[in-house]
């Protein structure tokens, strides 16, 4: 029979990476037909997501298919093999922006109706919902994650570390959480022995009942929580933050992950918002109720509802806006020039990044005056907020990490199978009024159970017990292959990480941990213990659940190598496939910015060539291409010579770029397979690329070079022309040419 072809799913997503795919895909496409490798692209773009959903709405060949849902189901074939781009966790304003730009392309999707006054508003709302916020990785990431710094990448940074911002004892940078109301202080789990379903039900102070959850299947060994956060707590230390920060004079700034916790996050934003413009929503809220103003959509929302009334209204609650911040604190900036803050959208500030952003900038951010100044870092919930204020007592104590020295922290992190709380939002409620919560199960036993206050944040999360297992065997494996300590990052005293801790224990017995370091610490300890080792160059695996597993590897990497997206990333699905992540870090809105301003690409694909290089050799290991296996050693190669010889984007227009990048990445490769001696019929192929190229570089970097300094027309945001953003994005015919030629 005759051997069936490798195939390799390569996503195509939105913003920066997507911008980068157009000039990177052919250069890939080349390379794999070598090794008889298929590789197919699947549009998981924001835009691709909405028409997918709408076809009704659609003209036949307007129409697309549901490709996440059928690489959701892919994930479950052992032969499959994904390369998964970052693409963007769209916020309401996200979402609207998108949809009217299909809109005006002549896609018919429907308005996206934030309040549904009938069924089939409903019935829109629904499907919006699906493609709303962190709406793809938890659909693919059907294993645990594995994410670390490649040795030649960690290697790159030490030879030649990126600035970081000094720190001083005198500064007065730290973060605030609640120290109750939260979801930490509410928190209750059990594990349930035996597969069943459990329904969740909210009963008012009158005794009217209300399912708030019909059925939510159990497997056996299931570990489930229920937590609520306080609407008057949260909104009184919203309060209290924001008198603080105004008097003792430092910037406020909010961060949260409103797009992956889709849910409750926006909720909470909104809240910052309100507390932060009270006057203005007191004054106005008669108005803002007719206009239709969702606070969870940032001010931003407010200035979109008002634009369209007469002048004289409008500057009158511009004025009232702006008489707001004589009384508080300065806002930390998004961008000042524009006059963005944190607060003005729900999306510009997302925790995982904008901590570590913070941390390296000597701990502060941008102020309405465009200078950097001390902040309080708000992160509301105090069940991971407390690792942060202990990076900055470090390095108020120590002085910033330097990245030539520092060692490095890799993550293995629990995720399959929707864990934790980045699986919690269709099990998550606003409560409408005051009265009790509880979660009963199939025999109608109450497993866990609340008092809750009209306004209040309820949430159900789940951890399995298989991905738990796989969670404990990856940590093993990972500590056995590194050599490095595993520290386990669990709390005793959070119920949640109780239950965990009796399963860790239990799990670890299946597996030979002899002369391996692994042991379970609380995040505060473990974060101490960590960074210990970190600044005398010493390496720690930090094992973790879903948020710190988010957290972390920005955190980390972006100390140690500048950003994350140079991390190896992978997630080995439980199944027997291979998710390969381009990198940890998102899609770089502010990248296609400066594209589309002055034709300059700063994205590094660095994620892409080690996720390519990884997945080639999973072709190559499990189906037996051997010339897989090669192309993976040669890429690797490449890589490292592009390294070496610093090929990577640089900042500035004029200066290298995304795209001259690529064509350095595909010389090295080209001439790391000509010269290689396993495969001579391959060698042969690749010499006269290798040659074209290499004669061709001049040419080559001045063709793109002549497309920089000057806007760029890529035809679109959310869905560019793909002809307009190939010719963008592949300037040069020499390069095309040589590529055509193989
Ligand atoms: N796996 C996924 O699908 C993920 C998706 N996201 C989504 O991405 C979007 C943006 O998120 P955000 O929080 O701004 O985080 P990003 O990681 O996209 O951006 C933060 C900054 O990191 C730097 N950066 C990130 N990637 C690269 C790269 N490849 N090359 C060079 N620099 C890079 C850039 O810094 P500089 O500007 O200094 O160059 C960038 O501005 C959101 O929609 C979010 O939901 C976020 C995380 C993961
Ligand atoms: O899915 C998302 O919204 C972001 C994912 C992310 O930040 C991560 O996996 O590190
Ligand atoms: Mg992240």
């Amino acid at each position: 029979m005759a051997k069936s072809k490798s195939k390799i799913i390569y996503t195509k997503t939105d913003e920066a990476p997507a911008l980068a795919t157009y000039s990177l895909l052919p250069i890939i496409k080349t390379f794999a037909s070598a090794a008889d490798i298929d590789v197919e692209t699947a549009d998981i773009s924001l835009a691709g997501r909405i028409l997918a959903n709408f076809p009704e709405y659609l003209t036949e060949d307007q129409k697309i298919a549901d490709v996440l849902s059928e690489l959701g189901a892919l994930t479950q074939a052992p032969e499959t093999n994904i390369i998964k781009l970052p693409n963007i966790s769209a916020s309401v304003p996200q979402l609207r922006a998108a949809i009217k730009e299909l809109n005006e392309k002549g896609f018919k999707v429907p308005e996206f109706p934030e309040e549904p006054t009938n069924d089939e508003e409903k019935s829109i709302r629904d499907r919006y919902g699906k493609v709303l916020g962190s709406a793809v990785n938890p659909v693919l990431r059907e294993g645990n994650s594995d994410r670390r710094a490649p040795v030649a990448v960690k290697n790159y940074a030490k030879k030649f570390p990126h600035s970081m911002g000094a720190w001083s004892q005198a500064s007065r940078s730290h973060v605030a959480h609640m120290r109750g109301g939260d979801f930490f202080s509410s928190e209750k789990s059990v594990t349930v022995e035996k597969a069943g379903h459990v329904r969740i039900e909210f009963t008012d102070k009158a005794g009217a009942k209300t399912v708030l959850k019909e059925r939510v299947n159990l497997l056996d060994g299931e570990v489930i929580d229920g937590m609520f956060m306080s609407k008057k707590a949260l909104c009184q230390f919203f309060e209290e933050q924001i008198e603080d920060a105004k008097k003792t004079g430092v910037l406020f700034s909010l961060h949260v992950k409103a797009t992956m916790m889709k849910v409750s996050h926006p909720i909470v934003f909104g809240h910052a918002v309100k507390v932060f413009y009270k006057e203005l929503f007191e004054k106005y809220s008669t108005l803002f109720e007719e206009l239709g103003v969702n606070p969870n959509n940032g001010l931003g929302n407010v200035y979109d509802k008002i634009s369209t009334l007469p002048e004289s209204q409008r500057s009158e609650i511009e004025r009232d806006i702006n008489a707001c911040y004589t009384d508080r604190p300065p806002l930390a900036m998004v961008n000042s020039d524009k006059g963005i803050s944190n607060l003005h959208v729900p999306s510009d500030v997302i925790v995982d990044a904008s901590m570590p952003a913070m941390i390296r900038s000597s701990g502060q951010m941008w102020g309405p005056d465009g200078k950097l100044h001390d902040t309080k870092a708000v992160i509301p919930e105090s069940t991971y907020a407390t690792i942060y204020q202990e990076v900055i007592n470090f390095c108020k104590t120590h002085g910033a990490f330097d990245p030539a020295t520092m060692g490095t922290v890799p993550n293995v992190g629990l995720m399959a199978q929707k864990a934790e709380e980045y699986g919690s939002h269709d099990k998550t409620f606003e409560m409408v009024a005051d009265g009790h919560v509880q979660v009963i199960d199939q025999d109608g036993n109450v497993l866990l159970e609340h008092d809750v206050e009209e306004g209040d944040i309820w949430r159900m999360c789940q951890a399995k017990d298989e991905p738990i297992r796989d969670w404990v065997k990856l940590a093993v494996t990972r500590s056995r292959l590194s050599g490095m300590p595993a520290i386990f990052w669990l709390n005793p005293e959070r119920p949640h990480d109780a239950q965990l801790i009796k399963k860790v224990d239990a799990y670890l017995q299946e597996h030979d941990t002899d002369g391996l370091d692994i042991q379970i610490l609380p995040p505060v300890q473990a974060i101490r213990y960590t960074m210990e080792r970190l600044i005398r160059g010493q390496d720690t695996i930090s094992v973790t659940g879903n948020v710190l597993r988010d957290y972390l590897t920005d955190l980390f990497p972006i100390m140690e190598l500048g950003t994350s997206a140079k991390m190896l990333s992978i997630v080995p699905l439980m199944a027997g496939g291979g998710l390969f992540e381009t990198g940890a870090g998102g899609s770089a809105p502010k990248h296609v910015q400066q594209f589309v301003e002055e034709g300059h690409l700063r994205w590094d694909s660095l994620g892409e060539f080690l996720a390519l290089a990884v997945s080639l050799e999973d072709l190559g290991v499990k189906q037996g291409n051997a010339r897989a296996a090669l192309l993976a050693k040669t890429l690797d190669g490449a890589t490292e010579t592009l390294l070496d010889n610093n090929k990577s984007p640089l900042r500035k227009a004029g200066e290298l770029d995304n795209r001259g990048s690529h064509f350095y990445l595909a010389m090295y490769w080209a001439q790391a397979l000509a010269s290689q001696t396993e495969d001579a019929e391959l060698a042969a192929q690749f010499k006269p690329l290798a040659e074209k190229l290499a004669s061709g570089e001049q040419a080559i970097l001045t063709e793109i070079n002549a497309t920089q300094s000057k806007a760029a027309d890529i035809g679109g945001y959310y869905l560019p022309d793909d002809e307009k953003a190939m010719a963008a994005m592949c300037p040069s015919k020499t390069l095309n040419d040589a590529l055509a030629s193989v």
